[in-house]
């Protein structure tokens, strides 16, 4: 009987990056699709394990926000913010990063458990794009790893970053987005009380972003899900 928890990871990115590629490299194709509860959106769940530990990865509908503009869109964000997953893979197009970015900064606003993937460096390098990880790190504040997942290039170092993000071995300070003085005045504001209600369920500040933006569907679906008894331990919707 092996009771053991699962590790979670979920990978994030805009659409046509690669994430079902990389999906595959890792799983080496051990896959199901599930249907995410309530919804028609099919998700591929796979696993593989690396130094011992088992883990379940989730290759999430490629989107270019999480404001839950489409389906797509809800699907990753709720994913992220409910089922949250122990780390969230960003992809990105090494050959569009600027316009990948914007994604990046969205999941780093709702979790600090991040790695971004910069994928396709193959394409990059035919183009001259030279992309110097070390300062994306720094800026970033969370483990940029340059890869090519069809070639397998880069595979190693992120099953290695990924153990020791899961061991402790790696803390992350992720970037945070300065808004306008009125806007983080009120955020001052909203924090608290958001805090009250979700504690470290969800990030109290992403929280607030959302309703000062008119959004209240994550405090909705947050209570309902409360109210449903999924506070604790739950299944994740998958058969
Ligand atoms: N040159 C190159 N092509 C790649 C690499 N990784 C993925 N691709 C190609 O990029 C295209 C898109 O890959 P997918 O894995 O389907 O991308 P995705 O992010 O899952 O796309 P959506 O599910 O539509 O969001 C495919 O043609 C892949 O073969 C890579 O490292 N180098
Ligand atoms: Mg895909």
């Amino acid at each position: 009987m092996n009771q053991k928890q699962t590790i979670k990871i979920a990978l994030a990115g805009n659409p046509n990056v690669g994430k079902s590629t990389l999906f595959n490299t890792l799983t080496g194709l051990k896959q199901h699709t599930g249907n995410w509860p309530g919804k028609t959106v099919i998700l591929a769940k796979g696993s593989f394990s690396y130094k011992g530990k088992d883990y379940t990865i989730y290759d999430l509908p490629g989107t270019y926000s999480l404001l839950s503009n489409s389906t797509d869109e809800e699907v990753a964000r709720d994913f992220i913010v409910f089922e949250k997953p122990d780390i969230t893979i960003v992809v990105l197009d090494a050959t569009t990063i600027e316009r990948n970015l914007n994604l990046a900064l969205q999941v780093m606003e709702i979790t600090d458990q991040v790695i971004i993937c910069i994928n396709l460096i193959d394409e990059a390098k035919k183009k001259g794009i030279i992309i110097n990880e070390n300062v994306m790190m720094d800026k970033l504040g969370v483990p940029v790893i340059k890869i090519s997942a069809r070639n397998k290039v880069g595979i190693n170092l992120l099953l290695d970053t990924i153990d020791r993000m899961i061991t402790g071995n790696i803390s992350t300070t992720p970037y945070q987005i300065k808004y306008s003085n009125e806007v983080e005045e009120k955020l001052k504001q909203l924090i608290p009380k958001m805090d009250k209600i979700v504690g470290d369920d969800i990030s109290p500040r992403w929280l607030a972003l959302r309703l000062l933006d008119g959004d209240e569907s994550i405090l909705k679906t947050y209570m309902r899900r409360k109210q449903m008894g999924e506070g604790e331990e739950k299944s994740d919707g998958y058969k």
